[in-house]
């Protein structure tokens, strides 16, 4: 909570503004029934009607002066909680940008997006509350207290008693509303949850005919949360009825005594009214209070999950003495590398050495889980390994400074990722920079040109939502094309040529060669692995055979059955 709140000592100057214009409404406020009771008393009492017009005229002047204060500090609160929450909101995206994968899995993506939007709105409404009410409320019932004892000291006594109860009736009914709001916010989070596997398995659940399941999971859910919201709301709309409730009785009893007392002479009408004032004003205080605390009680919670984004530490960092010195040869050497995701005890890969040389092309070829993705993760440090080193050109990956490294390498990871946007622009992702003569160049490289060519708008057509929509294979290729663009030193394509035809596959890995770049292609098939000078086979995490085709075929019994259940019993 701390280090999300040091964010406002920025505003600090409109902060101190926007309390002391807080001030000037309390001051008004406090001094309002004091008024009333002059007017009341030496006024209208004593039919002294340039006392009415002198001190209604005050009290007409004080009110506009603490409206006034009120729009002026609402302002400077909405500044300050805008400003704030722009802040945070920044700080957290630029936290998210130096997230390293294993980041990524401690915080699902849909929870992150949460904690930027949903939270920060929840401490930004706090923060505003702070500066417009939240000071206001507990101090207009502390010296409510104070001024009506100056008043008339026996009937601020129905005051004093009233409050305290009132107080400890709510502090009750909070803690009730509390433990039903969290029950709700877990209620909102399944709904969420069923929402998005839904939204994001739209394709599979038509495919197989889920809709109605799907929607029988939805509804349950959704019923659940309104159930639970309801009965959380039929709590909280007993606070104001059950406070003013208890107002009203006070009021009651103070006019009771009142009478008595003024009957008496011991008490004046303006002083009953004065204190009548006071225990009104005091109420709704508390009232106001009710809101303060739930918006805090939330905003704490918030709190902790941005906190909790923002006190990562950034595991894959640049150590001090790294190095931008790099040859830029392309040379790939691991030294007895081990591996182990964060999230689990396993290791998944297990002492792998091997050198690739510049401008070698080398497939990594595997069953499914053998560790192929893995290792190439490890070139451009997505992941730093538990045991080993990972060496390019000589030099420890983990002693290169990142941009360098980064600049150096292209993966094309498995899973395909376009933006909304043009061809053109995803394709200079890889390279802002980029002409568009380099831009074609790459594209016809990648075999994806004459597709683009075809479209109406060629390579301004967009894609995504608002666009076309391209195939697994025309993905794959445009994915390629962007990072041709980038002109790497070494690429890592991880099953990038999965959804393309033999014949296509053939002429881009031919056209590859057309970049003098160290390239590693992870795949499942032999004819891919075959375009290679060099094959790594994997299997459960260790490197088992190196060598060309011809050599594995003699000295692995393993790629002879990969050969075999790909190509009969012959060989190729
Ligand atoms: N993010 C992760 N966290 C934990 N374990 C993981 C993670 N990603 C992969 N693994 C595990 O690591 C092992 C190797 O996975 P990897 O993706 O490297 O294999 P692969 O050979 O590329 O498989 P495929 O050909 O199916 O893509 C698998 O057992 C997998 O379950």
């Amino acid at each position: 909570m701390q280090q999300v709140l040091s964010y406002l000592k920025s505003y600090r100057k409109w902060m101190i503004a926007a309390w002391l214009l807080m001030f000037i409404e309390l001051i008004v406020e406090l001094w309002q029934p004091l008024l009333m009771e002059k007017i009341i008393d030496n006024g209208v009492m004593a039919k002294n009607f340039s006392v009415v017009w002198t001190w209604g005229a005050v009290m007409l002047g004080t009110s506009l002066l603490a409206f006034a204060s009120g729009i002026a500090n609402s302002f400077a609160a909405a500044y300050v909680g805008q400003e704030y929450g722009f802040l945070l909101r920044k700080r957290l995206f630029e936290k998210i940008q130096s997230f390293s994968f294993a980041d990524f899995e401690r915080f699902p993506t849909a929870s992150l997006i949460t904690r930027m939007t949903n939270d920060v709105t929840q401490i930004q409404n706090m923060v505003f509350m702070s500066l417009r009410i939240a000071l206001r409320a507990p101090l207009l019932v502390l010296f409510g207290v104070v001024m009506s004892f100056a008043v008339h000291v026996q009937l601020a006594l129905v005051c004093a008693v009233t409050v305290p109860l009132l107080v400890a009736f709510l502090l009750w009914m909070m803690t009730k509303a509390a433990a039903s709001f969290s029950i709700v916010q877990q209620a909102l989070d399944r709904v969420n949850r069923v929402m998005r596997e839904n939204l994001a398995g739209m394709r599979l659940i038509k495919a197989w005919m889920r809709g109605t399941y799907e929607q029988k999971r939805f509804m349950k859910e959704n019923e659940a949360l309104m159930e639970r919201t309801i009965s959380a709301l039929r709590l909280v709309e007993t606070i104001t009825p059950a406070l003013l409730l208890m107002m009203n009785v006070a009021v009651i009893i103070i006019l009771f005594i009142g009478r008595v007392d003024v009957q008496s002479g011991s008490a004046t009408a303006g002083q009953v009214v004065a204190i009548v004032n006071y225990t009104t004003r005091i109420t709704a205080a508390l009232s106001m209070f009710t809101f303060i605390t739930m918006a805090f009680s939330r905003a704490k919670a918030s709190a902790e999950r941005v906190a909790d984004v923002l006190r990562v530490n950034v595991d894959v960092e640049d150590a001090q003495q790294a190095t931008d010195k790099v040859s830029g040869q392309g040379e790939v050497r691991f030294e007895h590398v081990s591996f182990r995701y964060p999230n689990s005890r396993a290791l998944v890969l297990k002492d792998i050495s091997f050198v690739v040389h510049p401008h070698e092309t080398v497939a990594i070829l595997g069953a499914t889980g053998s560790g192929k993705s893995s290792l190439l993760q490890l070139i451009p440090r997505l992941y730093d390994p538990v045991a080993g080193r990972v060496m390019i050109d000589g030099v420890d990956v983990r002693h290169i400074k990142q941009e360098q490294l980064r600049a150096f390498i292209r993966f094309v990871p498995q899973e395909v990722l376009l933006f909304s946007g043009t061809i053109a622009e995803n394709i200079r992702f890889g390279n802002e920079h980029a002409s568009m003569e380099e831009i074609i160049q790459a594209a016809k490289h990648a075999q994806i040109h004459d597709t683009i060519m075809k479209f109406p708008d060629g390579y301004d057509t967009v894609i995504g939502q608002r666009g076309v929509n391209l195939s697994g294979g025309q993905k794959q290729r445009l994915s390629i094309a962007r990072a041709l663009v980038g002109m790497p030193k070494i690429l890592l394509l991880d099953d990038s040529t999965s959804a393309l035809d033999l014949k296509t596959e053939a002429k881009l890995l031919r056209a590859l060669k057309a970049y003098t770049c160290t390239t590693l292609i992870v795949t499942q098939k032999i004819q891919t692995a075959m375009e290679a000078d060099t094959i790594f086979l994997l299997d459960d995490g260790k490197l088992l055979a190196k060598g060309s085709h011809d050599e594995l075929l003699e000295k692995s019994e393993i790629y002879r059955k990969i050969v075999e259940s790909q190509f009969g019993k012959k060989g190729t």
